[in-house]
């Protein structure tokens, strides 16, 4: 099996480094995202006692009835807010739905933006009080990692520091809490259903907390699929499809997978936390004249975030 660089960054030293450190970051995130599409990242903001609140919410959150979950499931939101139950998501390409079970927290405005508009209202849950707190304040300090991590893309791509700042400011961003349910008997699913099938994200990047359980992989592009390991509370973060587009495929949206754990472990959950990061709908997606040129002719048609993302919601079943 080939080995890939998933190199581990320091976010920390972006911010706060002196400048030849900001250079180092940002010719390194900007290598990894050309080469594999991944990095982890530390000193990200997120405490560890942060971190822990969140899971034992979401535990307590799957943990609720079956029919108190589906009290929240509210029709005509795409499942962009709230609950979404088992066997509604299906990777792009794929009949059998993935086997999970996931609650979806959108956008605060609280500038006064008339963008607020757009979004639908966060649900809340009333059984956990702390369960929509302690997402919020995840919600805000992974928006706020992902908007520093974009500054130094930008000036790997010779685009100014703050080029994505107000295109991530009040964007569609989603953070997604997720559990993959146990399976008690293996032989009741059908045979090719996964946790999560192969796929790419939607979005400019994806910052995820707790891959470190097993079952995370990622396609190289040798055509092989390469375990994708996280350190401690380390984030892993990986390019999605909008930024690939935008860079005309100079920045890679890689495709991964969650694996099934062996038959015996089926019975165990698995839980896991990305933060999609959104731009506002209307960002034109167009790819930047720098990364077109006769070696690499335009790929994409021109659309905007809120087109591309509807597109997108129909092909994997959530919208209709
Ligand atoms: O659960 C994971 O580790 C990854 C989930 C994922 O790739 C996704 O929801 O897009
Ligand atoms: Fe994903």
């Amino acid at each position: 099996m080939s080995t890939v660089n998933i190199p581990r960054l320091d976010l920390d030293s972006y911010i706060n480094g002196s400048a030849a450190e900001r250079k180092q970051f940002s010719d390194d995130i900007g290598r990894a995202f050309n080469e594999t599409g991944f990095v982890t990242i530390t000193n990200h903001g997120l405490s560890k006692q942060l971190i822990d609140e969140l899971y034992q919410q979401v535990k307590a959150l799957f943990a609720l009835p079956e029919d108190t979950k589906h009290k929240y499931e509210i029709p005509g939101l795409a499942g962009q807010r709230g609950y979404t139950g088992k066997g509604k998501e299906t990777a792009k390409g794929f009949k059998t739905p993935d086997l999970k079970e996931f609650w979806q927290i959108g956008q605060t405005v609280t500038d006064g933006s008339p963008i607020k508009e757009q979004y639908p209202d966060n649900i809340t849950v009333d059984e956990l009080p702390v369960f929509n707190t302690t997402t919020r304040e995840v919600y805000k300090k992974l928006e706020s990692a992902g908007t520093h991590l974009l500054r130094a893309i930008a000036v790997y791509l010779n685009l100014d520091e703050n080029y994505f700042d107000n295109k991530v400011h009040n964007g569609n961003s989603i953070l997604r809490t997720l559990h993959y349910f146990p399976i008690l008997d293996p032989d009741s699913v059908p045979a090719d259903a996964v946790r999560a099938g192969a796929h790419e994200d939607i979005n400019l990047i994806t910052l995820l907390i707790g891959a470190s359980a097993d079952g995370l992989e990622l396609l190289t592009r040798e055509g092989n699929w390469f375990p994708v390991k996280a350190h401690g509370e380390d984030l892993v973060v990986n390019v999605g499809d909008m930024l690939q587009r935008l860079t005309n495929n100079k920045l890679k949206s890689t495709t991964h997978r969650v694996v099934n754990p062996p038959r015996e472990l089926m019975k165990n959950s698995r839980y896991s936390v990305p933060f999609f990061l959104h731009p506002v709908s209307d960002m034109e997606l167009t790819s930047l004249e720098t990364c077109i040129d006769a070696q690499h002719p335009k790929l994409y048609p021109d659309i905007t975030a809120g087109e591309y993302l509807d597109e997108r919601l129909r092909e994997i079943g959530l919208k209709m």
